[in-house]
């Protein structure tokens, strides 16, 4: 019986894990895909074009930024949909609106027509009833202190001159989100329940959380 199998967890579902920057999406993402055999849709940062000019200059380029990762995220989800599923997903495409363009248009970094512009170009392309949403969102929490930390071990550049206040404003939003979110089922997981670098078996607490979760769920048939 292989961990699929053990765990009750459909060949096609779509894990799709969320959190603030810095909590460990990518580490877990990684993790997961590799315990469960599926394939993985990660961030692409280090060939990303406008994140280094949007750390320096946040007004400038935010709207750039923003339909730069809407278009990604879009053809992720077209390459996750082609494969008919199997995927652990490193970031929802919900982040984007639901914290970060609304962060940057609310602190008065991108300007009211961007934001229009952007928000309708949102709508048009996710909220449709053929958009289809995670099996599950695995959402990552810690202490703001533990992210700064983590943030600061990973060492980005950019990130590190980032004022602090950045960083905690996101941490409140991201609360308030995940407390309003409901795209699709959510499990969240303290990042103390588990540690995929010093104990690897430790993911298997995280797939039990997935397997009662998607068992709870009337899962919708993939076409
Ligand atoms: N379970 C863990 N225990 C210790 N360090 C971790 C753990 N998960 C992630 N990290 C570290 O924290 C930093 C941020 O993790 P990462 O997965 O890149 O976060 P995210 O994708 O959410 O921004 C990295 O340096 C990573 O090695
Ligand atoms: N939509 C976004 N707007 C601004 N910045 C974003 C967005 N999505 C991701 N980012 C940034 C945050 C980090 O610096 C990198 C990668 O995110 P991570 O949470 O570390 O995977 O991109």
């Amino acid at each position: 019986m292989d961990v699929l199998d053990r765990f009750g967890i459909p060949r096609d579902a779509v894990i799709t894990i969320g959190g603030t920057v810095g909590v460990g999406k990518s580490t877990i993402t990684m993790a997961l895909a590799e315990t469960l055999g599926f394939r993985t849709s990660l961030e692409k940062v280090d060939t990303n074009p406008y994140l280094d000019l949007f750390y320096n200059d946040f007004e400038k380029w935010s709207f750039h930024l923003q339909i730069y990762f809407l278009a990604e995220r879009f053809k992720e989800q077209k390459r996750i949909f082609e494969y008919g599923g199997g995927f652990v997903q490193d970031r929802s495409i919900y982040e984007d609106t639901g914290i970060f363009a609304k962060m940057l248009y609310e602190q008065g970094k991108m300007s009211e027509t961007d934001y229009e512009t952007y928000t309708s170009l949102f709508e048009a392309m996710v909220m449709t009833p053929y958009f289809p949403h995670p099996d599950v969102l695995i959402y990552l929490e810690g202490s703001f202190e533990d992210v700064i930390n983590r943030i600061h071990e990973r060492g980005r550049p950019m990130e590190q001159n980032t004022d602090i206040a950045y960083w905690q404003e996101m941490y409140r939003r991201y609360e308030d989100w995940i407390n309003n979110f409901t795209a699709c089922p959510v499990i969240r997981i303290n990042i103390n329940e588990y540690d995929v670098v010093q104990d690897r078996d430790s993911i298997h607490h995280v797939l039990e959380k997935i397997s009662q979760r998607i068992s709870q769920n009337n899962r919708r048939v993939r076409a």
